[in-house]
Order: structure tokens, then C-alpha cells, then sequence
């Protein structure tokens, strides 16, 4: 579904990827991991056009290297930044609406299933999201980001100073998505959550892969973990 190949990025004058080569497929769960500063966000970013980039990037056959970010977002890529992206001054509910994708007779997604796999959303769907904590804001980000109906979705660091077991509810959430037809690729630090989920895993460091396989053969790796991941 997603194909990548010989990817270079670059911030300015600053050449940040060197030679990227990924590949998501229909329905798989793909994570992304590597050190802070290691390029991944960059990728990421740059899939979604929102980085200068060369090489190929393919979505469904497409080119969509160069193109822009809202026409990526149009073809089916969703993106959910590191940073939470809530309206502060809206309600829960009201974030969820802004995202749907109009004009689908049969939405994948509702925000009655939203509320489903997150309760609490659905506790403080009357509430301004600019109030929520920051795991609450991460979960609406991403929820939001799903109303949009995308076949693959892009989730930047997503258990970031999340509790634990809102990790656990992140990872089922994630599972559920697959369940559903959607695609992820997933930008992680927690080798945990990484190796739980996914089919395949890549890891980067300075800009190149430096790994590409499944979670038994990383975490039968020592040498990649000790070398490139904080483990
Ligand atoms: N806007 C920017 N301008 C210039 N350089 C940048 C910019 N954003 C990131 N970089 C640099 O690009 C390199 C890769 O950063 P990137 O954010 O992709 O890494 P990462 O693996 O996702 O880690 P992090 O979790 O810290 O974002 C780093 O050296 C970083 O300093």
C-alpha cells in the first residue's frame, strides 16, 4: 500500500534522510523505531508532504512525493503529530465532528465507536478541549484523525508521557484499528509496545535503516538494540 524507496530529506540546507527504503502493506501494523533524532518524525513528515524530500514515495500505486499535504490526506493518509492538535476552544464532540470526511455514505468510523473505545472521551464529550490532560488530548488527536477515514494512519509517538494503562488502552485501540482494515505505521520509542503490536518493525539511526524485520528477530538482536535503541 505504501512504498518507499530511496527517500532523502532535507531541512533547509540540512540533508536529514539518506536513502530511506519502507514499506507498509494493506492492513499491516509497521513501527518505526529508533533513537530521539534518529529520523523518524522526518519520515513521517515527509510522507505527508510536509518535508522537502527525494526519491519515490508510492501510495496505492501513486506518486505522491511533491504533492500536497491536504491532497495526501484526501488519498487516505492520516496523520497524528507528536504535539496533541485539539481546537482548545471546542468541545470534545465537537473536535470528532471537525474531523469527519463528508460526502461518505457509510463512515468506517463513528463517534459513538470512538466513545466506545475510549469511555473517558466520552465522559467529557461536553467539556472544552483545551481543559483535558494531555493524555486525553493525545487520545482526541487521535480519534479526530480517524473520523477522517484513512486507510493508513501515521501515529507520531503516540505513548508519550502516557500512563501505562493508557498505553494498554493505546495498543488495544491500535489492534482495533488493524481489526477494522486500517493500516499503521507506528513512530515508537517503547520497544514494548513496538514489538506487541506489530508485524514488522524498522529501525533507524542518523537518517538510514539500520534494521528491518519481525519483533522476534529485533528482539533476538542485541547488537541493534544496544547499538540503536535505548534499551
Ligand atoms: N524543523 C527542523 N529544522 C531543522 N532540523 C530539524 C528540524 N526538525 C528536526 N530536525 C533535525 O532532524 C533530525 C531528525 O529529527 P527527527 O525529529 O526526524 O527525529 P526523531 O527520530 O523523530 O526524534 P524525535 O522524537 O526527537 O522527533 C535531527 O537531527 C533534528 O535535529
Amino acid at each position: 500500500m505504501l512504498e518507499i524507496s530511496g527517500l532523502h530529506a532535507y531541512y533547509g540546507k540540512s540533508h536529514i534522510l539518506h536513502g530511506v527504503d519502507l514499506g507498509v502493506g494493506e492492513g499491516e501494523i509497521v513501527s518505526l523505531l529508533g533513537r530521539n533524532g534518529s529520523g523518524r518524525s522526518t519520515t513521517i513528515r515527509t510522507i505527508m508532504g510536509l518535508v522537502d524530500g527525494e526519491g519515490s514515495i508510492r501510495f496505492r500505486g501513486d506518486q505522491i512525493l511533491g504533492r500536497k499535504p491536504f491532497d495526501i490526506a484526501y488519498r487516505g493518509i492520516g496523520y497524528v503529530p507528536e504535539n496533541r492538535e485539539v481546537f482548545p476552544k471546542l468541545t470534545v464532540h465537537q473536535n470528532l465532528l471537525l474531523g469527519e470526511k463528508r460526502g461518505r455514505k457509510t463512515p468506517r468510523w463513528t463517534a459513538a465507536d470512538m466513545y466506545r473505545m475510549f469511555p473517558r472521551l466520552e465522559e467529557r464529550q461536553h467539556t472544552e478541549a483545551g481543559v483535558l490532560s494531555g493524555g486525553e488530548q493525545q487520545m482526541l488527536t487521535l480519534c479526530r484523525t480517524l473520523m477522517g477515514d484513512p486507510d493508513l494512519i501515521m501515529i507520531d509517538e503516540p505513548t508519550e508521557g502516557l500512563a501505562p494503562k493508557i498505553v494498554e488502552l493505546v495498543a488495544d485501540y491500535l489492534k482495533e484499528l488493524k481489526n477494522r482494515g486500517v493500516s499503521v505505521l507506528l513512530v515508537e520509542q517503547k520497544l514494548t509496545i513496538a514489538l506487541e503490536i506489530s508485524e514488522r518493525c524498522y529501525v533507524m539511526g542518523h537518517g538510514s535503516i539500520v534494521f528491518e524485520g519481525t519483533p522476534a528477530a529485533l528482539r533476538a538482536d542485541e547488537h541493534v538494540r544496544k547499538e540503536w535503541l535505548e534499551v
